[in-house]
């Protein structure tokens, strides 16, 4: 049984997040998600939604095995406890390849690391909870 490691944000949900989800599931077994906390979503504006139903919205998507809240100062904790045969980067997180592979060796930590590719949207999709977020401002604010 070989499980796969994504994460995120997943403030407002859209097909983007579908996608990844599905990619990452298709790399083995098992999919456990690791939902950022608030609190180190630094590199955008807060997250809307609480981190309690960020949670329990992407344990119901259909290729999620079980989701968690990440561990709010050590993000090898989590990886850790769950033990992946591979960790799914989403296409445009921030974090480099090389670097994370060498410090999960550094903790000991057997695992790949694999880019997922990003879904592009057709006209009048909104891939992205921050776009989503700008529409909503437009249209209703
Ligand atoms: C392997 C890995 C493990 C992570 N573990 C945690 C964690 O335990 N706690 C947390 O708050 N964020 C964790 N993160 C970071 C977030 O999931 C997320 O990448 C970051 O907050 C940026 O959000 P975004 O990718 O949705 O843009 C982890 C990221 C990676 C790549
Ligand atoms: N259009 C997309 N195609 C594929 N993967 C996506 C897409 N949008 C988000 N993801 C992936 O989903 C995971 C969670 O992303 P995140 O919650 O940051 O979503 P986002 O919609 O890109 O957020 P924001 O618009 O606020 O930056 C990340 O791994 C990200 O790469």
């Amino acid at each position: 049984m070989s499980r796969v490691v994504a994460q995120g944000t997943f403030d407002i949900l859209h097909p983007g997040h579908v996608h990844y989800l599905r990619e990452a599931k298709a790399m083995g077994d098992q999919l456990h998600v690791i939902v950022a906390r608030a609190a180190n979503v630094t590199h955008k504006p807060d997250p809307i939604v609480s981190e309690p139903q960020r949670v329990e919205m992407v344990e119901a998507l259909d290729p999620v095995d079980h989701a968690r809240l990440g561990d709010p100062d050590d993000i090898f904790v989590p990886i850790e406890e769950i033990d992946p045969a591979v960790i799914a980067l989403g296409h445009d997180q921030h974090h480099d390849i090389e670097k994370l592979e060498a410090r999960l060796a550094e903790r000991g930590i057997d695992c790949t690391v694999e880019r997922v590719s990003g879904r592009e949207p057709d006209e009048d999709e909104l891939l992205s909870s921050g776009r989503i977020i700008d529409r909503i401002l437009q249209e209703r604010g």
